[in-house]
């Protein structure tokens, strides 16, 4: 067989983006007569990335245009029926294989917008609907949401170090985990705060604002460096940023000084310098002195190389004088955190005979790793200026009692009574009702500025890199208590 060309990576209808264990479940599942049986799962994590204090939910739209395409096509079948099992015989039999034809998305889904802030165990997405389909969910909106969530919040750090005014540019495309990587990152990262990117296909497809400087190969093709900036002034006269550092940086900012004289006498101005090695700190306070000196304060400093978070913060200390930072590798690798641990799992399902939900654990030996049972909501509490406080995981299905109490899942003799006129908001909202969204969603600007907005309205405690404070998210008293009886009823209770 052919292997698929590469502009099928970006193909509308991806519905075999699974894991084989979701087709042969959905399998069992129907031959259980199961198919229809109603369930709701939750896509939480359980710890904040890069040992933060938060994370900033993304990935939500990419989610919905997956599902809004879910389908099977011809193609998608025929390689289904080709399957085999290890004695030979099809994996999936015709009769199933009609049936995965038939198939029509009509699960209700409820999200945390995208740029919110989200703490462990919070569920981002909720799905309920027919067993058979929101399994089939799982391994996409995992593999969407873990991967944006993820470089949204790193982009959000990066953001926190540099400051509201600087400008950040991502420039990762060339270090990035494949096409879709690159093209992923870029997303999440302007959600999470960036400014703009390199990345031209990520320009075109989801409207980030692309920029860049040039590669030191430039200066290299021309006899000397005065020679490249002048024929790059000549291309871009009002969109030049020179690098510096082929040969020698601060001979490289005199160089740039001198053809900067010129392009002003043509009516023009430099943008920029940009330096992509040696002590980032000593080398932007020297350039930063020659060029205000000769006349150039706004002209911009760039930075690159390798940089990061902490990186950055430790470049301000030194009193660097840098305004735009470039950052690659470490933002669209999440260099310092491979993954996010978010997982999808089962927390109710309807009795066979109708009357009601059972509602499921995923026990384990560490607590943090037990799941919460229940078709969950998330309720943030505020205070007079906005800021959230403290939230709450409860029961849709269960009556709220008069006296609300937050318990610590992990430490239940923590506890917070909630104040009766304490304002609130809750933080999943409904996307699809019976497989229709009913979400308008925003434009990816829209998602940025909130992000912006979120990430602000947090308690620097909670931002901050080392240690920081750890958010409260209680269970609604009567589900904690639900919670653990259910712990209780199944776990094996061995004698000593
Ligand atoms: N003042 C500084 N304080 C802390 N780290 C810095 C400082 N200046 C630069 N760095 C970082 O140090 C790391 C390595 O830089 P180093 O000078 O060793 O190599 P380089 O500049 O990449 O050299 P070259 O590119 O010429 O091979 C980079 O991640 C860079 O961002
Ligand atoms: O360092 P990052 O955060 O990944 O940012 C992107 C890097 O990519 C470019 O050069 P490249 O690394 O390809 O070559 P060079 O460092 O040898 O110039 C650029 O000059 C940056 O250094
Ligand atoms: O435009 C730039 O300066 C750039 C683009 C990609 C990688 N490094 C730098
Ligand atoms: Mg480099």
């Amino acid at each position: 067989m052919n292997p698929a060309p590469l502009s099928g990576l970006y193909a509308p209808s991806l519905s075999l983006v699974t894991d084989l264990y979701q087709l042969t479940m959905a399998y069992g599942y129907w031959q259980q007569g199961m198919q229809d049986r109603e369930a709701v799962f939750h896509l939480y994590f359980r710890k904040a990335p890069f040992q933060g204090g938060y994370a900033v939910a993304a990935g939500l739209a990419l989610a919905v245009d997956w599902m809004e395409n879910f389908s099977f096509s011809e193609e998608d079948l025929k390689y289904l029926g080709s399957l085999r099992g290890s004695k030979g015989a099809a994996l999936f039999p015709a009769e199933f294989l009609h049936y995965l034809r038939e198939l029509k998305f009509t699960c209700n889904v409820e999200a945390i917008p995208e740029g919110t802030v989200v703490f462990g165990n919070e569920p981002l997405l909720r799905v309920q609907g027919p067993l058979l389909q929101a399994q089939l969910l799982e391994t996409a909106l995992l593999t969407i949401v873990n991967f944006q969530t993820l470089i949204a919040t790193k982009a959000a750090r990066i953001r926190e170090a540099a400051g509201p005014q600087d400008q950040i540019l991502e420039f990762g495309l060339r270090r990035a985990q494949g096409f879709d990587g690159g093209l992923g990152a870029s997303r999440a990262a302007y959600l999470g705060g960036v400014d703009a990117t390199s990345n031209v296909l990520a320009g075109q497809r989801y409207g980030i604002p692309v920029r860049g400087t040039h590669a030191h190969s430039w200066v290299m093709a021309f006899e000397d460096e005065p020679t490249a900036f002048a024929a790059y002034a000549k291309a871009f006269p009002d969109d030049s940023v020179f690098l510096v550092d082929t040969y020698d940086t601060l001979e490289g900012v005199r160089h740039a000084i001198k053809i900067a004289r010129e392009m002003r006498a043509n009516g023009h101005e430099l943008g920029g310098i940009r330096l992509d090695s040696g002590d980032l700190a000593y080398l932007s306070r020297e350039a930063r002195a020659l060029l205000d000196e000769a006349g150039f304060p706004k002209t911009r400093i760039v930075a690159s190389n390798d940089l990061e978070e902490n990186l950055i913060t430790s470049l301000k200390l030194q009193g660097a004088r840098i305004d735009t930072w470039g950052i690659g590798t470490q933002l669209v690798t999440a260099y310092n955190q491979a993954a996010l641990g978010g997982v999808y799992k089962l927390a109710a399902l309807r009795k066979a005979d109708d009357s009601g939900w059972d509602f499921t654990l995923k026990l384990s030996e560490q607590l943090i790793k037990t799941s919460i049972p229940g078709i969950l909501q998330v309720r943030r509490y505020t205070n007079e200026k906005g800021q959230p406080r403290a939230d709450m995981l409860y029961n849709t299905a269960e009556p709220l009692p008069e006296q609300l109490t937050l318990v610590d899942p992990f430490d239940p003799t923590r506890r917070r009574p909630v104040r009766s006129e304490a304002s609130f908001k809750e933080l999943l909202e409904p996307v699809f009702r019976a497989g229709k969204r009913v979400l308008e969603l925003p434009t990816l600007a829209e998602s940025r500025a909130h992000a912006q907005r979120e990430v602000q309205s947090l308690d620097p405690s909670i931002r901050r890199f080392l240690n920081p404070h750890v958010y409260p998210v209680g269970l609604e008293e009567s589900l904690n208590t639900f919670r653990t009886n259910l712990i209780l009823e199944k776990r094996p209770q061995r004698p000593a």
